[in-house]
């Protein structure tokens, strides 16, 4: 079933470009005061959508929408304004997405080509699309050729994903699939990569993970979830998150959802994180916030 064009204003861009990675080309954005991209790390947002009560999804494994219209087209947004986007496997599964960008063209975004799709039907898509990188160091997720976000690829219509694994021999035929479309895996060494350096875990240093993202040329990336990267993030990784933009949605799941609550890193006395310099975004029903992590 055909989507409905999802459009976001110049003036609400306008608004967003504080929040945003230095522009990568020249359609992605007016700004021209960008600062230098890191060398070793890319610039990290961190965006989701959340309900009244911190939740992302009604429960493990239910692909929930929070977002309206109007929000989702600025997720849309976002996503042509970055490199690549991230998500942990554990949204992988649940959600099978396509995390490509399908903002419909309008005046702003001259990046437009028209392509068909197996079904011989005509779409205008822009070009510029995130590269997908999904956190799955032991190779949970068992995508196929009619995963979203192959078919996806093959459209056209957004990128293959590289695939952040521990795992050094991935089976042939998931090479195979990926490289076939443009993505790969990316096997990370495990003695580097194990935060506190204990193999025994999976728990990865994001800035490990980053940098291995950064090497591949991706120079801004927004992480949009699911709740457990969120959380490691907002614990102990705060001083990697350049942009915090968070859609809240008029809305309250109830008891069992996938929460945002990050671990309490310094005490009980103590907020984990919190923004400043926040900027709010009333879009349709529902309220963009953006900040940065307060140091
Ligand atoms: N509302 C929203 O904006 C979003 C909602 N979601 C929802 O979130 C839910 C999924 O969340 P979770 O189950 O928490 O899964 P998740 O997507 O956070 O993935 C967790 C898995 O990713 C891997 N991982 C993450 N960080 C890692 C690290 N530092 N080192 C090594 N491995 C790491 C691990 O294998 C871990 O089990 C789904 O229901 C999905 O629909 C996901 C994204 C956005
Ligand atoms: N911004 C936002 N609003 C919601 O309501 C959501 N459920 C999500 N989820 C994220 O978007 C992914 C799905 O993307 P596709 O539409 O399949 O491209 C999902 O996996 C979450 O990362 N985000």
């Amino acid at each position: 079933m055909a989507e409905t064009p999802l459009y976001f204003s110049a003036a609400d861009r306008e608004r967003l470009e504080p929040h945003l990675p230095p522009p990568q080309s020249p359609s992605q954005s007016k700004r021209t005061d960008s600062p230098p991209l890191s060398s070793t790390l890319p610039f990290i947002t961190l965006t989701f959508a959340t309900s009244l009560d911190s939740a992302l999804a009604l429960g493990p494994g239910i692909r929930t929408a929070l977002s309206g219209p109007q929000s989702k087209a600025m997720t849309h947004y976002l996503r042509s304004r970055h490199d690549a986007i991230c998500v942990g496997v554990g949204t992988a599964i649940a959600d099978d997405p396509g995390l490509n960008s399908r903002l419909a063209d309008d005046a702003h975004v001259s990046d437009v080509v028209s392509v068909e799709d197996e079904s011989s039907t005509r779409h205008r898509i822009i070009t510029h699309q995130p590269r997908p990188v999904i956190i799955d160091p032991r190779l949970r997720w068992d995508f196929t050729a009619q995963s979203r976000v192959m078919r996806l690829a093959r459209e056209g219509k957004g990128l293959a994903p590289y695939i952040v694994t521990l795992e050094r021999e991935p089976p042939v035929h998931k090479r195979s699939i990926l490289e076939g479309l443009g993505g790969k895996f990316i096997v990370l060494n495990a003695e580097q990569a194990h935060q506190g350096g204990s193999s025994g875990t999976h728990h990865l240093d994001w800035r490990v993970i980053l940098s291995a993202v950064r090497q591949e040329g991706l120079g801004s990336i927004m992480i949009e979830g699911g709740a457990e990267v969120i959380n490691s993030l907002l614990g102990e990784n705060t001083n990697l998150v350049d942009s915090v933009i968070v859609t809240i949605a008029p809305t309250w799941l109830g008891q069992g959802g996938v929460t945002v609550s990050p671990p309490r890193t310094f005490g009980a006395d103590r907020p984990v994180a919190r923004l400043s310099d926040t900027m709010w975004l009333p879009l349709g029903d529902d309220i963009v916030l953006c900040g940065r992590i307060a140091r």
